[in-house]
Order: structure tokens, then C-alpha cells, then sequence
């Protein structure tokens, strides 16, 4: 399998190489040469499977050969090992055909882990084989800072600075970034928000000289092995709830357009799913394009649901490469429209597409606490604000087939929200008991690239 960039001008690279680079050296993203698709038989063959057989089975096609069968088998059994279910991302029913995905049993608490810890394993493998050290450098709303220095701390290959928005993150996220006493851990509060963050990393990618310089890598979903490890949890839990034979319907709660774009792609596999859909919160760009058809950036307002707070969706461009036949050229133009004029119309086929593929929904903030306080109600589950989200979502668009909404983070990483709507405090679990007495570390910056690059060379 061969990787190509959606604006079409950079090198074409090994799934290796792909994870290892990030964002493309033309400001693209990496995506397959084509989806590889899964027969029925192979589908109908995962119920019952194991986290981890699944997840070789829906990665294979993707990697090539960068790793033998052995050493992959290796670095899923290590990724998943710390998990605190033996499911890994158990399915909890919640109604008579609707369901919640728990992906919140990893190290740090939220989805990220699935994917970082994963990610981390191959890093190690593929940089050791190499003899090369790497600076990973990452944007944060949250909750990838944290999932990524927990896959990454102590490496000596690698040195990780996240970039999270000061001020604009839970306090157990925080600390989570910023307690790690390795010292090749850096947490950065970075004036701005995070799509301010964001854009950071990405210059970074796109001054070649500095990323050439310190070895630039990144792991937040730019990265296609993210989105990748991603796709494995939609094929559990379809497959468990009776996919090939039914379509299952998902719903996701959205940001970076990472997590439902890897359903998408496990869509393109051939998994019948039916409707993927959206839930925003009050930065609801992607609901507004799903609307209107134009993507158009708004501020970003501080939400209750931090973690996803974000206007520039980094993923959807992954999509349109699609949505418009995999013209690159297409594709650059509409980024180079989003960065100069804030906005961009989709043309009808694109939008058209978009919707039969997707649905969405955005959910406010009062109705965020209503959602958390009436699931603890029905159901017993103590939701976090951004899977609550999903589920006040999901709820507008049950239809005939199972609704299967992702179960982002567990609760105790928002607290005061979970408290306002329930008046409990969501307890952290007993091995992070500690969090709130452990010392912080962590370095305060402008959000502008010159003192930022400074900062990276001179502590890398
Ligand atoms: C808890 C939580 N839920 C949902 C999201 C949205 O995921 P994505 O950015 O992949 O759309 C994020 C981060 O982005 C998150 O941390
Ligand atoms: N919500 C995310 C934002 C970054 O998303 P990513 O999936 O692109 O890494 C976070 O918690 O940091």
C-alpha cells in the first residue's frame, strides 16, 4: 500500500514513512492509494474475535510491509495490554437498539490512548531499525497531549512537546500533561486556542529547514496511522451487534473530524454502516457545512466539552480529497480559500455526497448538562460532556438499525461539568488518585512560530 498526499505534489511514501513524516511536505495529509476492501466473509469472521485479532485483521492491508506478521502481533499485544477492560472498547446498551462505546479504558482515560498507545509501539520499532531520533511535536485541546506523552514518556528516541491552549483545558487534563517528570516530556501553554495550536504545528511542517533540522514528527490525526488504529473499533462493534448481515448507524462526537472519519474509512472497507453522524458542540462548523454546504470559520467559543473546541477541522480535508474525485488540485484550492477568506462553498455533488454519507446535529451547553443529568437518570451512566453529546444526538436520529454512539472520555476528566448536572464528582480511577499532589511542569509561550521553533531547538 502506497501513501498519497490530498493536494497531490508530495512525495508518495511507505505506510513507514507515512506514519513517520505527518503532515505532507505540501501541506497535504496522507491517505491511501485506495481503500482496501474486506470481503463479507471476512467480516462475519471477526464476531467473536478479540480486540486485538481484529485489529490485526482491519490493519493489515494498510501496512505493507513495515513490520513482519510477528512484530505486529507484538506491538498490538503491548498497546492493549494496559487497558483496564478485557474488551478494550466495550459496548454498553443504553436503550432498546442504542448503544454506547466505551473507548475510555486506556492509560489517560480517553480515545486517544486506542490509537497512541499503538502508535507509540510502532515508533519505537520502526526508529530503532532506523538508528533515528525524532521530535514529535503535537496540538492539544486536551486530551491527545495526554494520550501522547503517556505512549511516549521515557522513549530515547523521541522528545514530545504538546501544545495545549492556556487556560482552555480540564484541570486533570492538564495535569496529565504536565506532572510526567521524564525528560523528554515537554507540556507547552500556548496563548490562543487550539486551532491556534494547530496551526502552529502545521507551520512547523511547512518550514522545511526547521523540520528537517530537529526531525519533525507528528501524532495527532494529520498522522494517517492515527486515523488508522481508529477504523478497528467500528468493525467490533458492528460485528457485535450482527454486521455483515445489519447495518449499524454510528454516531460520533466531533472535533478534529479524526474519530468519524475513521469510520468512514472502515465504511470504505465494506463494514455496512449506515449513517455516520455528527455531534458538535457549539463549534459547530462541520454541523453548519452539513447545513448550508459552507464551511465557514467561526471564533472558537469555550465550551463545557473543551476537548472539542475546535474550528479547523483538520481531517475534513481528508474527506473532500474524496468528495471531489481525489483531485489534489481541487482540494488545495478550497485550503487555500479556507486560509485566506475564512471560508469556502462545497460545490452541489460534493455537498450532495457529504450528506448521504453523513448526518449531524449540535448541542449547546445547557442542553450538554440536560443530556449528562437525563442519561445518569435512565440509565445509570455518568457521562462526559462530549459523550453526551453524542448521545442527545443520537437520539434524533434512531431509526430501524443499532445506533452505536463513541463513548469518548470517561467522566472524570470533567468534573465540574459532571458534578453541575449530577451534583457527584466523578472520582478518578485509583491509579491516578494522586494526580491533584503531584507537581506540575510546564512552560508558558506566545502563540507565534519564531519563539516556539527557539524553544523546541533549544530543549530538544
Ligand atoms: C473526549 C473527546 N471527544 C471527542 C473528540 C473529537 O474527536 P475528533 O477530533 O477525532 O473529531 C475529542 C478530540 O478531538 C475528544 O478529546
Ligand atoms: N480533541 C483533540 C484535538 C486534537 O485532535 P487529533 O485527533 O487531531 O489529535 C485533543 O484532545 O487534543
Amino acid at each position: 500500500m502506497r501513501y498519497i498526499s490530498t493536494r497531490g505534489e508530495a512525495p508518495v511514501l511507505s505506510f513507514e514513512e507515512a506514519m513517520l513524516t505527518g503532515l505532507a511536505r505540501d501541506g497535504g495529509l496522507y491517505v491511501p492509494e485506495s481503500w482496501p476492501t474486506l470481503s463479507e466473509a471476512e467480516i462475519a469472521d471477526m464476531a467473536g474475535q478479540s480486540y486485538e485479532e481484529v485489529a490485526f485483521r482491519v490493519m493489515k492491508p494498510f501496512i505493507g510491509d513495515a513490520f513482519t506478521d510477528e512484530e505486529f502481533r507484538g506491538i498490538i499485544a503491548r498497546a492493549y495490554q494496559g487497558f483496564s477492560h478485557i474488551a478494550r472498547v466495550p459496548l454498553v446498551q443504553t436503550g432498546a437498539n442504542d448503544w454506547l462505546m466505551e473507548l475510555h479504558h486506556g492509560p489517560t482515560l480517553a480515545f486517544k490512548d486506542v490509537a497512541m498507545q499503538l502508535i507509540g509501539q510502532m515508533f519505537e520499532l520502526a526508529l530503532k531499525r532506523r538508528g533515528e531520533r525524532v521530535t514529535i511535536v503535537g496540538a492539544t485541546s486536551g486530551d491527545t497531549g495526554s494520550a501522547a506523552i503517556e505512549a511516549f514518556r521515557g522513549l530515547d528516541a523521541v522528545d514530545v512537546f504538546i501544545l495545549y491552549p492556556h487556560g482552555r483545558v480540564s484541570e486533570v487534563q492538564r495535569r496529565q500533561m504536565t506532572t510526567p517528570s521524564e525528560a523528554n516530556v515537554h507540556a507547552l501553554a500556548i496563548d490562543g486556542d487550539f486551532d491556534t495550536c494547530q496551526q502552529l504545528v502545521k507551520d512547523m511542517f511547512n518550514d522545511l529547514t526547521f523540520r528537517d533540522r530537529v526531525g519533525l514528527a507528528g501524532v495527532n490525526s494529520i498522522n494517517w496511522a492515527r486515523v488508522l488504529a481508529q477504523a478497528v473499533y467500528y468493525f467490533t462493534a458492528a460485528t457485535a451487534l450482527g454486521a455483515p448481515a445489519r447495518t449499524v448507524d454510528f454516531t460520533v462526537p466531533t472535533g478534529n473530524f479524526g474519530d468519524i472519519f475513521a469510520g468512514y474509512v472502515a465504511k470504505r472497507m465494506g463494514l455496512p454502516i449506515g449513517k455516520l453522524i455528527i455531534a458538535t458542540n457549539q463549534n459547530d462548523i462541520l454541523h453548519r457545512t452539513l447545513e448550508s454546504g459552507a464551511h465557514e470559520k467561526h471564533g472558537v467559543t469555550p465550551s463545557i466539552s473543551p476537548s472539542m473546541d475546535i474550528q479547523v477541522s483538520s481531517n475534513f480535508e481528508r474527506l473532500l480529497f474524496d468528495l471531489y474525485d481525489r483531485e489534489g488540485d481541487a482540494v488545495a484550492q478550497l485550503m487555500t480559500e479556507l486560509k485566506e477568506n475564512g471560508r469556502f462553498d462545497l460545490s452541489q455533488g460534493a455537498l450532495d455526497r457529504l450528506r448521504e454519507e453523513f448526518a449531524s446535529g449540535r448541542v449547546g451547553e445547557d442542553e450538554t448538562l440536560a443530556e449528562i443529568t437525563t442519561m445518569a437518570k435512565l440509565t445509570g451512566h455518568i457521562l462526559c460532556p462530549h459523550t453526551a453529546i453524542g448521545t442527545r444526538v443520537a437520539r434524533e436520529h434512531l431509526g430501524t438499525n443499532p445506533m452505536v454512539t463513541l463513548a469518548t472520555a470517561h467522566a472524570a476528566k470533567f468534573p465540574d461539568a459532571v458534578e453541575a448536572a449530577t451534583g457527584h464528582r466523578p472520582a478518578l480511577p485509583p491509579r491516578m488518585a494522586d494526580l491533584y499532589d503531584r507537581s506540575e511542569r510546564v512552560t508558558r509561550l506566545p502563540g507565534e512560530l519564531a519563539a516556539l521553533e527557539r524553544h523546541i531547538e533549544q530543549n530538544r
